[in-house]
């Protein structure tokens, strides 16, 4: 069958989108893989899949599937892609969008200027909400990764996230570390993994290594994870800006039980059809 779809990109994480609100389609996990190699598919970080709400109150259902083809709950990049693929795309007209995702309802708002802003949520730091195996709920925890002993904040923005603070990003040990937490046997649904340096407490330099992608070139769940760990610590107040390898976020945040508030942008790439098989 033939699909169409667009690709799209949020500061250099990319993505491709498909709309099943006006086609018919299912994608399996190996067909996902295939589709997100870099040589022999289109090539992509996460897939997006637009489809009509379950529940009557929100505008969309708003599905992600990593690289490996393993769906996940939420995707801050991805929704700011979302909200501008859905009115690029005439399925809707609404600048405040409500969508459904596997991690709970997001509230998408398209800017004058075409910046996205996402309520992404209140984080949660309880370990269980990870899931993450620790007798008690803290701000940093000490583990054992790779015969050395890492302090984690963690942190679920319907995703799970481990926050590392590091010196510096560019020599951090991501290729090392990422994969050796993202398996780390106390996170038994995997994790992504932010690797964190403080300019100030208005100013962070991040790099993420992705639960089922890799390292990306920015990450917004990430982003989130890394400024509510950080303000949590002391280490940073709101608004914080993010400087990730593929651009800058920015990210509000009161504290407690309040929403962190993502704004960043959001780019068409291409549109494409390719024969499903
Ligand atoms: N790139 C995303 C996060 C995508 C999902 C993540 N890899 C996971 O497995 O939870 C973002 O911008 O938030």
């Amino acid at each position: 069958m033939l699909l169409h779809f667009t690709k799209m990109q949020g500061l250099g994480n990319d993505f491709m989108v498909v709309d099943l609100v006006t086609q018919r389609a299912h994608l399996t996990d190996d067909q996902i893989r295939r589709l997100a190699d870099r040589r022999f598919g289109i090539g992509f970080d996460q897939l997006l899949v637009v489809e009509p709400p379950r529940d009557p109150e929100m505008d969309f259902r708003y599905r992600i599937y990593n690289a490996d083809g393993s769906e996940v709950e939420n995707c801050g990049n991805g929704a700011r892609c979302f909200a501008r693929f859905v009115r690029d795309q005439r399925l809707t007209h609404k600048r405040e969008i409500h969508v459904e995702t596997a991690g709970g309802p997001l509230t998408l708002v398209v800017e004058d200027d075409g910046q996205v802003r996402v309520d992404m949520g209140a984080p949660r730091f309880a370990p269980e909400a990870l899931p993450f195996e620790a007798a008690e709920d803290r701000p940093l925890h000490p583990l054992q990764v790779d015969g050395e002993r890492l302090e984690v904040g963690v942190v679920s923005m319907g995703n799970p996230h481990a926050v590392l603070r590091v010196n510096d990003v560019d020599t951090a040990a991501v290729e090392r570390l990422g994969p050796a937490l993202e398996a780390h046997p106390c996170f038994p649904r995997r994790v992504n993994v932010g690797f964190m340096q403080v300019i100030s407490a208005h100013e962070i330099r991040l790099r993420v290594y992705e639960r089922g992608s890799g390292e990306t070139l920015a990450c917004g769940t990430g982003a989130c994870a890394a400024v509510a760990s950080g303000i949590r610590q002391g280490l940073l107040e709101s608004p914080v800006t993010v400087h990730l390898r593929g651009g800058d976020l920015r990210i509000d945040w009161a504290g407690g039980d309040a929403s962190l508030i993502m704004t960043g942008p959001a780019e068409r790439v291409f549109d494409g059809r390719i024969v499903l098989n």
